[in-house]
């Protein structure tokens, strides 16, 4: 029986997805606190929330059944009885361990119904929302008027980042900067209580309790034995050696890992954003991380002897991939034509981020005409989601989708 997390390529007909629909969060970003929660403008939340709704439309017209994370995370909570407990362990990472400010947190938060509470923690806690004055060090001495007691998490429409699944099991990830730290929790949660997850055999092939980070926007799983894995703002080197020792030695499926150099930076933060799987030979790529001569450092990762790994450095991406892949030939689709205005611009609009739901099949946003008549013109069938609001918290179709079961490529 296929198992409630199963994902074996980046392009079999998706079966199971996971979104966040955008709430209240996002409301909660001013502009002295955008570039800390990374984002790079203030989307309308109707509008974004509309947006969202047709994106989720598109998916279940497809065929895709569209589980919510915050619905989940609820269930979770009341089905394993961990209010309390999950409570404490966000409060901790929320700067509130203990102490009068904790106990008043935590009893403003355990008077809501669970989805209420899970509601409030993705939109964050305002200060003007309890009687009670803090008599703490740091609300004393550090920001008396900042707003909030606990910070909002507007990137939780992003639930690509904080877990991955691959094979029959995820990645539980600990995330890159404060911003996002606390949201893969809730995936944490799901696995460990939700009855649709617990118990049901699924590997966790590295969890969240690391200081190196990785984030599921760089893992991409290519094949039922390939990942390729970006080197990123994101995604330290050594949470990808982490990962490959432990998916090479479970019997995860998996014995290869091409981990993939990028630019660090805000607009590419992460593979996804410059490069996707959208068909068994096809991919897109954004030009701006190719060097001189379409040069990029890769490195192919095989199980070596007593655990160990083995590394093979490569510069042609056309030729690692198929080498890795067992494939004649491919066709690397470049972001907006190539272009050197309009591949930028729509690399920063995530021309890039697109989410495949069948072999040839993508949804992307629909801002991106260049790059998406590009792709039809290579024989993709393109199914546009609207766009103009999701796109300023800096992904697209890929990001906001967790895939969590895929058909299996014949
Ligand atoms: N998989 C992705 N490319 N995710 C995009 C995440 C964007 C989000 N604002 C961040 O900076 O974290």
């Amino acid at each position: 029986m296929t198992k409630p997390i199963h994902v074996t390529s980046e392009i079999g007909k998706l079966d199971v997805v996971m979104l966040k629909r955008p709430a209240e969060e996002v409301e909660n970003i001013t502009p002295d606190t955008m570039p800390r929660l990374l984002f790079d403008d203030i989307p309308y939340l109707p509008i974004a929330q509309k947006e969202h709704d047709n994106f989720a439309q598109i998916l279940r017209d497809n065929g895709t059944e569209v589980l919510y994370l915050e619905n989940l995370a609820a269930e979770a909570i009341d089905a394993g009885n961990v209010k309390s407990s999950f409570l404490d362990k966000m409060l901790a990472e929320s700067g509130y361990a203990v102490g009068a400010d904790h106990d008043a947190l935590k009893e403003y938060l355990m008077s809501l119904d669970t989805q209420a509470m899970v509601n409030k923690l993705f939109a964050g806690v305002r200060r003007n929302e309890i009687d009670f004055t803090p008599t703490d060090l740091v609300s004393a001495a550090e920001d008396p008027d900042y707003p909030f007691f606990m910070d909002p998490m507007p990137n939780a429409y992003f639930t690509r980042d904080p877990a991955a699944s691959i094979g029959d099991g995820l990645s539980i990830n600990h995330m890159t900067f404060a911003a996002r730290q606390r949201e893969s929790m809730f995936m944490e949660t799901i696995i460990a209580h939700h009855p649709r997850f617990a118990n049901k055999g699924l590997h966790v092939w590295r969890n969240r309790d690391h200081t190196h980070r990785i984030e599921g926007g760089d893992e991409l799983v290519l094949s039922n034995h390939v990942l390729a894995i970006g080197v990123s703002q994101r995604t330290s080197a050594t949470a990808i050696q982490d990962i490959a020792r432990n998916l090479f030695k479970e019997d995860s499926g998996y014995d290869t890992v091409i981990a993939i150099s990028i630019p660090h930076n805000h607009a590419m933060m992460h593979l996804d954003t410059v490069f996707t799987m959208i068909n068994t030979d096809q991919f897109t790529v954004h030009p701006g991380i190719l060097g001189e001569g379409g040069k990029i450092d890769t490195w192919t990762i095989h199980p070596g002897k007593d655990g160990d790994l083995t590394m093979e450095h490569n510069q042609d991406l056309k030729a690692t991939l198929k080498s890795a892949l067992d494939l004649d030939d491919l066709d690397l689709i470049p972001t907006g034509n190539g272009d050197p205005i309009v591949a930028p611009r729509e690399q920063w609009n995530d021309g890039s981020n697109t989410l495949a739901i069948a072999p040839g099949v993508v949804v992307t946003y629909d801002r991106n005409y260049v790059s998406n008549e590009m792709l039809r013109q290579h024989g993709l069938k393109v199914l546009e989601t609207i766009s103009s609001e999701l796109s300023r918290g800096r992904g697209g179709p890929r990001c906001m989708s967790m895939p969590l079961v895929r058909e299996d490529l014949k």
